[in-house]
């Protein structure tokens, strides 16, 4: 997949900016609070969800500017098939409603994952295996996303659900039985659809770590754990989730959050050599499974959906040593599709192999070169 035309009005620090790019590698490079990131993370919203910061809408709006904010890209899927033309953004009548164009027609955001994959690997992602299981599970669900366009609805089904059995549970009052019950129904059917769709990604993904070679990136071993910290074993099951939730009303109402189900898994990593949890390891070490899982998952998505997906890698470079960033920079390459990369220095970015398309970024302003 290549995005091949980027435009983004009022965006973040952009006011106005027109990028083309060609497949292969896309460098971007400028001082700090240049503007690099929101680069990305204007791609990045490109798919379904809230993007790489998981910003508010209102706060991309440019300081200053009196409107709303509009990305438009257009994005090959394959050679020789024609360009999507994807727009998205927000108009100052209606702030937190995102608006998404697909070839010129509105539709959901949720439609953009049938155009549009984007993995992405950020400095802010560091201690996702150090800090709350919240972040690993949307990161969890993003992996399945760019494999199962599909996953958002289940999720979204899911999620509206839990909201709405735990306003039920609080106010045992107005709390109507049956309504409960088609509640936990559909917590139970979605629920069970979000798990299976979690573990075929994880089994398709640890398949493809498994035969990639220990270096130069740090395979991990992924697995899922339950609420309580153990390892997944069964799968969710439609039937035993409706069983769970019936019997954990009064501990839920107690606790007022649903206390187990899908919702509170968790996603677990070991480093494959060292057979140490990701949290034990060097932040480095960290980093480097993140760059392989990330890595695999796009020959993951490739192989699926015969469409590679985005690759927004902002920062890595300049955190490896020349041996790595060479090798990576040779996958890269190699595999086809397009990677954007970010880094404060040009010299970065000098041995990438071609094709590379490279802009120079400087408060809000970008150059070619
Ligand atoms: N809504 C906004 N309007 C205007 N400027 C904004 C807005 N949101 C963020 N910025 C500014 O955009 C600038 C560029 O941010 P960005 O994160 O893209 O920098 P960067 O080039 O990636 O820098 P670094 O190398 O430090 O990570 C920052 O100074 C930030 O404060």
């Amino acid at each position: 997949m290549t995005l091949i035309r980027l435009s983004l009005t009022d965006f973040r620090n952009h006011a106005g900016a027109d990028m083309a790019a060609d497949a292969g590698l896309v460098a971007l490079h400028g001082d700090n609070g240049a503007g690099k990131t929101n680069i990305l993370e204007a791609i990045s919203l490109l798919a379904p969800g809230r993007g790489l910061r998981r910003a508010a809408l209102p706060d991309m709006v440019r300081d200053g500017a009196s409107g709303g904010f509009a990305i438009f890209a257009e994005v090959q899927a394959g050679v020789g098939l024609s360009p999507v033309a994807l727009g998205t953004g927000i108009e100052p009548a209606h702030p937190g409603r995102r608006i998404v164009r697909i070839n010129g027609a509105s539709a959901a955001a949720g439609s953009l994952g049938e155009w549009v994959a984007v993995l992405w690997l950020t400095p802010a992602m560091d201690r996702l295996f150090v800090e709350t299981a919240g972040n690993r599970r949307r990161f969890l669900d993003r992996l399945v996303l760019a494999l199962d366009p599909r996953h958002a609805q289940h999720s979204n089904r899911y999620e509206a659900a839990l909201r709405a059995r735990g306003k039920l549970l609080a106010d045992p009052s107005s709390a109507d039985p049956q309504w409960l019950a088609s509640l936990e129904a559909q917590l139970a059917e979605h629920g069970a659809a979000m798990d299976a769709a979690r573990q075929a990604m994880l089994a398709a993904l640890s398949a493809e770590l498994a035969g990639q070679p220990d270096a130069p990136f740090a395979r991990p071993l992924l697995t899922l754990l339950d609420s309580d910290g153990a390892e997944r074993e069964a799968p969710h099951e439609a039937d035993a989730l409706k069983t769970l939730f019936a019997a954990r009303r009064r501990i839920d109402a107690a606790a007022g959050r649903a206390t187990a189900g899908p919702h509170r898994d968790d996603l677990s990593a070991v480093h494959a050599v060292t057979r140490r949890s990701a949290a034990r390891c060097s932040t480095g070490e960290q980093k480097a499974m993140l760059l392989s899982l990330i890595l695999a998952h796009s020959d993951c998505v490739a192989r699926a959906r015969a469409r590679r997906p985005l690759l927004l890698l902002d920062e890595v470079a300049a955190h490896l040593d020349p041996l790595r960033r060479g090798a990576l920079y040779e996958r890269l390459a190699g595999q086809g599709g397009q990677a954007w990369l970010t880094g404060t220095e040009a010299a970065l970015f000098a041995d990438m192999p071609g094709p590379v398309t490279r802009f120079r970024i400087a408060g809000g302003r970008i150059a070619a070169g």
